[in-house]
């Protein structure tokens, strides 16, 4: 039987050979600008300091909102629970250059942002992969920022930190409001911030001078030349899921794509038949619903690849870091765990992207050893969905 309460051991360590470094990038002092945080492989030794997996203060206040709970306990809560909770990647460890590496562009979901998809995003970049997780600003995550230009300070007594910090919280459906003109908007941002994202990198790869607003003593340089772009995949949870469906149909730099518990909410009809590149859809058993499959099987074609997989046991927040961080007993209560262990559930997931990206970005790896994963095979997995689907054949065959 289960323990009581799991020992909290944390987010999980990359597996794979390369050790994970962690930074975040910032462009121009606007909201246009790009923001994301880069997993990438590191050279050992350069940086001892793990990254803060929440940055800010402001990210609790914001999530205490998204969960419709009083900001000061909300805060509180979080600064006492998860204040001092560090991912294992080395904080601006220096770049391992010396080969191409395939690019994924991850887009968080709903009430989320840029910080707490580390598991993924960490096991990823331990294989060998860069990794941006991009923080949109369509008021879908429960908080981000930009920095505004800093202006011309008269002499102040104390520095007081952050004053040109730009804050923007989650943007909570009015009542009687509809929710897909809303979504379909954000779905159009988030796709841009996703393919701006890959524009910058693309252009770092190229040697372009990084301007970074947040002052962090990273050397983008080592980038250059780094960046394989004819590998680039981009992967997202749920309305970040979404999000990597409809950027696939806008950007065909990105070679396939990995939707983890998808919201079909946000798809226009016209995405259905516009995703021409390799998509797999890995769901958790708990989440998924009637239309919200139907929709994802609207995107079946013949001549496109397609794969689904669902993680039995598992529910939504099998995906995002919080699921390791609470003992069983809060984790069911919350539905922030499943049935099945985090660790063993994450695991799945990540082997089954590793195996898929291997075979559709052509790389030379040892990936494929977990092919039988994406067609459903294993432990714990089963091929397709759970959910009872209406047939399409006609009732009796006379
Ligand atoms: C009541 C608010 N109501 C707003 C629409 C529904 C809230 N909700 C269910 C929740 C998120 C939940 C959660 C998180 C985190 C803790 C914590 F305590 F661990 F922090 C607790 C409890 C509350 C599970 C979802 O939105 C589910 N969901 C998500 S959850 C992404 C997320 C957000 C914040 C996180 F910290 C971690 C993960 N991303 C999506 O793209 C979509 C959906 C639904 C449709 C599209």
């Amino acid at each position: 039987g289960s323990k009581s309460s799991a020992k909290l051991n944390g987010i999980p360590k990359g597996k794979g050979p390369y050790s994970v470094g962690c930074t975040d990038l910032m462009t121009d002092y606007t909201i246009q600008g790009s923001f994301f945080r880069l997993y990438y492989p590191s050279q050992n030794g350069t940086s001892s300091e793990e990254t803060k997996w929440i940055p800010s203060s402001e990210y609790y206040r914001g999530l205490a909102d998204f969960l419709n709970v009083y900001r000061v306990l909300g805060e509180t809560f979080f600064q006492y629970y998860v204040g001092s909770v560090t991912c294992p990647a080395k904080w601006n460890a220096a770049f391992k250059p010396g080969e191409k590496y395939p690019l994924i562009i991850f887009s968080h979901g709903l009430g989320a942002f840029r910080t707490i998809y580390s598991a993924i995003c960490i096991e990823m970049a331990s294989q060998g992969f860069i990794v941006a997780a991009v923080e949109h600003r369509d008021e879908s995550s429960s908080a981000t920022y930009y920095r505004k230009e800093n202006p011309v300070f008269e002499a102040q007594e104390e520095a007081t930190e952050n004053l040109e910090d730009e804050w923007i919280y989650y943007r909570k459906l009015k009542r009687g409001e509809q929710e897909f003109p809303l979504r379909h908007q954000q779905l159009q941002q988030r796709t841009e911030e996703c393919i701006k994202a890959l524009d910058l990198i693309l252009g770092i790869n190229n040697g372009n001078h990084v301007v970074n607003v947040l002052s962090l003593n990273f050397d983008w340089t080592l980038l250059k030349e780094s960046i394989d772009g004819d590998r680039i995949a981009v992967m997202g949870h749920s309305f970040g899921a979404a999000t990597a469906i409809k950027t696939l149909s806008k950007d065909v730099r990105f070679k396939c794509g990995i939707a983890l518990d998808a919201w079909m909410l946000p798809l226009d009809d016209d995405v259905y038949s516009r995703v021409e590149q390799p998509l797999l859809f890995i769901n958790s058993e708990k989440f998924q619903w009637v239309s919200n499959v139907l929709k994802m099987k609207k995107l079946d074609s013949t001549g496109k690849i397609r794969k689904m997989i669902t993680i039995k046991g598992s529910v939504h927040q099998s995906f995002p870091d919080f699921t390791f961080l609470t003992g069983n007993f809060v984790g069911k209560i919350f539905k922030l765990k499943g049935e099945i262990d985090p660790n063993i559930a994450i695991d799945i997931s990540n082997k089954a992207s590793l195996a898929f990206l291997q075979k559709h970005l052509g790389l030379k790896k040892d990936f494929d050893q977990w092919d039988a994963l994406v067609d459903g095979e294993g432990h714990n997995v089963i091929p397709g969905t759970n959910i009872d689907l209406p047939s399409t054949q006609p009732e009796t065959l006379e």
